[in-house]
């Protein structure tokens, strides 16, 4: 039995012309980016070129991109550098970030290597009160490190890149923003905004796994987070993950070029399981803002809680439909989510999160919908 992804946003299928383009770096061109003869020389450039293009694409300067792991290591390579190396000694955040930032915080102040972690209020809509925020930046003693999520990947929220940018610039505070959800499917200008880093992971977007990147601004370069090599101008040490490099480059190369009808067609697939969520389930609930400012990508939907709703994920993925769970309480088969626990009316629900890329149809909504019916 075909399986039917709706969890975009946990990873995304690696596109064909993605692959096809990280093959040479698997096979013949295989050099060790540091030798100096000529199989080091040729996937220097290929790495260069990648970084290059990501450059271009986020309106940043190619000595501004820096490969990683992922957005995780991208995330911790930021928050640690305010603090140890930009002489940050608050943080805040908001409740509803990504682990990768949540527990790098929450662990910097069990060490007690910042003297304060606050979380800024979120709305019943999920979007930060940025009036909130201010006040918590403008009370601080000493400099502020604010990390923000660009989208939150469970409600798709969006935060106000721009606005939260002003408020670090008032205040003189350094400013990272989790853009992992959204680097290849929002156009982001750097040149337009004031942010110190921001990150990216390719599998978000049809790349491989395990390559990411930060993106840091000229004026807030810190020390490297993992020593050995001189590696990504010693800002990163180990041989470079080259074949994920070229990869991450060429599937923000397509997603930049395909952004607009790509976009489209989610959103229209997206607007068609809104319908006929809504149709077959008239008791179910949206969380965050779906119709406002939100990622286009993610839909998250609740159910009232009950003995059927309770198995729901379970009796989903039996039927071959792969999407994530997250409800406030823990319950069956549903792991707790953070997320939905600062939302409002977070009990007595059972939540899903669809996650949409270019490759799901309407045919595909139809069919979860069918299954979803011999569920609830
Ligand atoms: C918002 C956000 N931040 C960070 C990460 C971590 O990225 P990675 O798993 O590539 O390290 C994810 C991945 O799910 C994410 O959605």
């Amino acid at each position: 039995m075909s399986r039917i992804y709706f969890d975009n946003a946990a990873t995304t299928p690696l596109d064909k012309d993605v692959l096809e383009a990280m093959m040479p770096y698997l096979t013949e061109k295989f050099g060790n980016p540091s030798s100096v003869y000529s199989y080091g020389r040729e996937t220097r450039l290929a790495i260069e070129n990648a970084r290059k293009l990501v450059a271009k694409t986020l309106n940043a300067h190619p000595s501004e991109i820096f490969f990683t792991s992922g957005g995780t290591e991208a995330t911790n390579t930021a928050i640690n550098g305010a603090i140890y190396d930009l002489g940050c000694k608050h943080i805040i955040s908001s409740p509803i970030e990504h682990h990768a930032t949540l527990h790098t915080v929450e662990y910097l102040k069990e060490i007690g290597d910042i003297e304060s972690l606050q979380y800024v209020n979120i709305l019943e809509n999920g979007h930060i009160d940025y009036e909130d925020l201010e006040a918590k930046v403008a009370a601080c003693d000493g400099k502020v490190l604010i990390s923000l999520m660009h989208a939150n990947n469970e409600i798709g929220n969006m935060t106000d890149m721009k606005r939260v940018g002003e408020i670090a610039k008032k205040y003189d505070a350094i400013y990272h923003s989790d853009t992992v959800q959204t680097v290849g499917h929002f156009p982001i200008d750097l040149s337009q905004v004031h942010v110190h880093f921001i990150n990216g992971a390719g599998h978000k977007f049809h790349g491989p796994k395990g390559v990411g990147i930060l993106y840091m601004n000229r004026e807030s370069i810190v020390k490297p987070f993992i020593h050995g090599g001189s590696q990504e101008r010693n800002m990163r040490a180990g041989t470079e993950n080259l074949y994920g490099i070229v990869g991450f480059a060429k599937a923000l190369e397509l997603a930049t070029a395909n952004y607009e009808t790509d976009k489209q067609h989610i959103l229209d697939v997206r607007a068609y399981m809104m319908s006929r969520l809504q149709a077959a389930f008239p008791e179910i609930s949206f969380n965050g803002d779906p119709l406002g400012d939100s990622l286009y990508t993610v839909l998250s939907v609740s159910f009232p809680e009950n003995d059927k709703t309770e198995m729901l994920l379970f009796s989903l993925d039996i039927q071959n439909i792969c999407v994530s769970g997250g409800s406030a309480c823990t319950s069956g088969a549903n792991k707790g989510s953070h997320v939905i626990a600062c939302l409002p009316n977070k009990d007595k629900k059972v939540t899903l999160r669809l996650s949409f890329s270019k490759y799901n149809t309407k045919e595909e909504v139809d069919l979860f919908i069918e299954k979803l019916k011999t569920v609830v």
